[in-house]
């Protein structure tokens, strides 16, 4: 396993090893002890979920506050998605910047996305399940939100936008400017 940084600090790609053979292939897609030793941080998780989308579908951009802040490790176990991490700390010298990352069941990157930042996700391909681990529990009430388009983040998500399938609450999040972070 291997953990790349990005431009954005405490957020890095986790690539892990992959044993291929006659059989098929074999992968350690979580080791917590390795996790936290290859990234430098100590994160203990404790919620997993997976949602399945269809192409297009646009989940994002996401965070909770306060408390109840999320650092997530997010993996695609079938197809192909274009991941965006936001970085939302507004001590960050990287404040305001995204990054992205095509993660597919074939590639078997994660994307490691520490507190303190939005995340979103369209799918590429024709179907996807995604699943993702968080170290604090989910809480509506802390629930926040970016438009995926706002303006000054200017995310490039790959598909027009006639083609994209998004929430009625994703529908009506606010810009990056008006955001309670
Ligand atoms: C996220 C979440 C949702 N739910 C419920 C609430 C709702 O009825 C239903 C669907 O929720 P949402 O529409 O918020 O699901 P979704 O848009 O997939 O939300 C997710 O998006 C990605 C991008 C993230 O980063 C995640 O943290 C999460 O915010 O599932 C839970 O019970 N537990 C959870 O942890």
């Amino acid at each position: 396993m291997k953990a790349v940084p990005t431009q954005l600090e405490q957020c890095f790609i986790i690539e892990p090893t992959v044993f291929n053979d006659a059989r098929g292939y074999f992968f350690e897609s979580f080791n917590q002890e390795t996790f936290n030793a290859l990234i430098g941080q100590s994160v203990t998780f404790v919620q997993d979920n997976e949602s399945y989308s269809t192409k297009g579908v646009l989940r994002g951009l996401h965070f909770q506050k306060g408390n109840w802040a999320q650092a997530k490790l997010v993996r695609v176990v079938k197809g192909r998605v274009l991941d965006v991490a936001v970085d939302i700390r507004k001590e960050s010298p990287t404040y305001g910047q995204h990054f992205s990352v095509e993660l597919t069941e074939d590639n078997k990157k994660q994307l490691f996305v520490p507190r303190g930042f939005a995340h979103g996700f369209v799918v590429l391909s024709d179907t996807a399940i995604f699943s993702y681990k968080c170290d604090n529990y989910y809480n509506k009430a802390s629930e926040g939100g970016i438009m995926y388009n706002d303006a000054a983040l200017n995310i490039d998500w790959q598909l027009p936008s006639k083609a994209l399938i998004i929430s009625e609450k994703d529908a009506i999040l606010s810009t990056f400017e008006n955001a309670i972070l």
